[in-house]
């Protein structure tokens, strides 16, 4: 018989005619009598559905965490434990500082894992600081272990942030913008004035950007305030300024960043 592959190399690549068989693999070493693989009579008589027995521990030897959900109750005070099983509305927690908040957050994430079937992909939990953040998914990560990655466990700012990457092209930006600090954008709007030609002592950089900060959060954009900006003689304010023309940096800054008044104004508020 020939084949598509006589012709080619790969002809010369089989076994030679006077060299033994490979040996069978191991699993075939012990044939039942009539050459058929033995099963193991005990392999059937289990239920499918039986729970499989969890290990103590994962492969790499660390310990498996807590997935009981009625052991992340153990050890918690009355209203500890009222929180974490809390359900059907929002719940505010007022304590003090060092009254065992944070063990609350953690175990009612692990709770909400392990007793009501939900995915770690639908937890949020925010704070302010980068240490609290750190602290807590690391406290989280003891309790569920890795699906503890896919959570999002962060501060506000990086949250937030990560948000606005994600949604960059519906915001007209790109996901590598920058984000301006008030040092930056207060440098850009001085910029921007002087493109404008505007006199510093009048209008003074810092009355633009609390004006646009004021403007953004009543959602007016700068073709609207400049339709309003009518009535006030040329060159004495700050609406007849901002009919003119956006300078080509204030245009490039909008492209490829996010708004750096807005950001100052959400993060300090
Ligand atoms: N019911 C409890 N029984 C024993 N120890 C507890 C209990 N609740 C909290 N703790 C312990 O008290 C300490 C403070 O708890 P936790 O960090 O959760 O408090 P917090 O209110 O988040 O603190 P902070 O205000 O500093 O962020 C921790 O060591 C925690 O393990």
């Amino acid at each position: 018989m020939s084949s598509l592959f006589d012709d080619s190399f790969l002809a010369d690549l089989g076994p030679p005619s006077n060299e033994e068989p490979p040996p069978p693999p191991e699993d075939s070493a012990h044939p039942g009598p009539d050459g058929a693989e033995d099963v193991p009579h005990h392999l059937f008589s289990g239920g499918f559905d039986a729970p499989v027995p969890r290990e103590a521990h994962y492969r790499d030897g660390a310990a498996r965490p807590v997935v009981d959900p009625s052991a992340l109750l153990e050890g918690l005070n009355e209203e500890q434990r009222a929180a974490v099983e809390h359900t059907g509305s929002p719940l505010l927690i007022v304590a003090g500082a060092g009254s065992g908040k944070t063990r609350v957050l953690t175990h009612r994430i692990a709770y909400l894992l392990g007793a009501r079937g939900t995915h770690p992909g639908q937890i949020l939990a925010i704070t302010f600081t980068n240490k609290a953040a750190g602290e807590m998914k690391e406290r989280v990560e003891e309790l569920v272990g890795p699906r503890a990655n896919a959570m999002w466990v962060s501060t506000f700012h990086s949250a937030c942030v990560r948000i606005l990457r994600r949604e960059s092209k519906k915001l007209g930006f790109t996901s590598s913008f920058s984000i301006y600090d008030a040092a930056d954008s207060k440098r850009l709007m001085s910029l921007v004035c002087r493109d404008l030609d505007l006199d510093p002592k009048r209008f003074p950089p810092k009355s633009f950007s609390a004006k646009i900060s004021n403007l953004k959060n009543e959602l007016i954009d700068e073709e609207t305030f400049a339709g309003q900006a009518t009535g006030a003689p040329p060159g004495r304010s700050l609406g007849e300024a901002s009919r003119r023309p956006w300078p080509r940096r204030m245009r490039c800054t909008r492209r490829g960043c996010a708004r750096p008044t807005h950001w100052t104004s959400t993060t300090s508020s």
